[in-house]
């Protein structure tokens, strides 16, 4: 628990040790399962992730920005292990917490055998998160990860999401390639992972709001929802109600990385 005038605190919720941070800028929410980033919502605004209600015991938890480490998807050679990697099942250390009258950043750390992976994450009137990989085994390792950001929306199937423009990719509900043409929208569901990152908007009008979403550095932004296809304690409206737009390198954009070497991914966020 933090003294008395800090920024943070630690509480329990439905058996997972959250971290609720009050500060003059914004209000935030962090797991210590996954390092998840769960709330997040500057002064005056909307919340700007969304997060489920109900949270499995053992399992992940579906909202805010999962950490998808050091797989993304399933897992290339092993049916078998959990969807997405170890991180967002891991509980994690936090490093560092500093906060000044801007904001805040706190650095999480996961060490899973001779692999460490570091999230450093800066709140304030925006939000912006970087994950840092590096590796000390004695070969050449595969690794693909994703910041599998859940953004709260008035309604799915009225937001449109612009910057894709003309961006290859592969749609893996067409099971076909697929290049963006106008702004991108969704109507029954999406799973598409791009070959680019970039800055992205995200436009909600209902919501008179226009999010500038940055996957620029990662070979892949990745749009999922999964339409009315339903989601483990997940209610259809609930799950109208929000957008993953998520900064990835994965499938053929996976990384090889060489003992020693390290792979950043970033992910930002703004309003406009
Ligand atoms: O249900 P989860 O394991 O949390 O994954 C949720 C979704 O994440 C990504 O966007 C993947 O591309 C999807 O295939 C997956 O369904």
């Amino acid at each position: 628990m933090a003294g008395k005038g800090e920024p943070q605190r630690w509480v329990t919720h439905q058996g997972y040790e959250l971290l609720l941070i009050e500060h003059p800028r914004f209000q935030a929410a962090f797991s210590r399962q996954g390092g998840q980033l769960l709330h997040f919502r500057p002064r005056g605004q909307r919340p700007w992730l969304w997060c489920a209600s109900h949270w499995p015991r053992g399992g992940a938890i579906r909202g805010g920005v999962p950490v998808c480490w050091p797989w993304f998807g399933r897992h290339p050679t092993e049916p078998g292990w959990p969807s997405h990697g170890w991180a967002r099942l891991s509980d994690w250390q936090l490093l560092a917490s500093e906060a000044d009258e801007q904001g805040m950043r706190l650095t999480w750390q996961l060490a899973l055998c001779d692999w460490q992976v570091t999230l450093e994450v800066e709140l304030g009137t925006g939000m912006r998160l970087c994950l840092r990989t590096r590796h000390q085994d004695t070969h050449t390792c595969q690794l693909s990860h994703a910041l599998h950001a859940y953004w709260q929306v008035s309604d799915v199937t009225r937001v449109a999401l612009l910057g894709l423009e003309g961006a290859s990719g592969h749609d893996l509900l067409a099971r076909s390639e697929c290049r963006q043409r106008g702004e991108l929208r969704v109507e029954e569901g999406c799973h598409r992972i791009f070959r680019r990152g970039g800055p992205l908007q995200l436009q909600d009008l209902a919501w008179q709001r226009r999010l500038a979403i940055d996957t620029s550095g990662a070979a892949n932004s990745v749009v999922w929802h999964p339409g009315s296809r339903p989601l483990t304690d997940v209610g259809w409206h609930e799950a109208q109600g929000f957008i993953c737009v998520e900064a990835a390198s994965c499938g053929p954009d996976s990384l090889s990385l060489a003992p020693g070497d390290e792979a950043l991914l970033s992910l930002h966020a703004e309003l406009v």
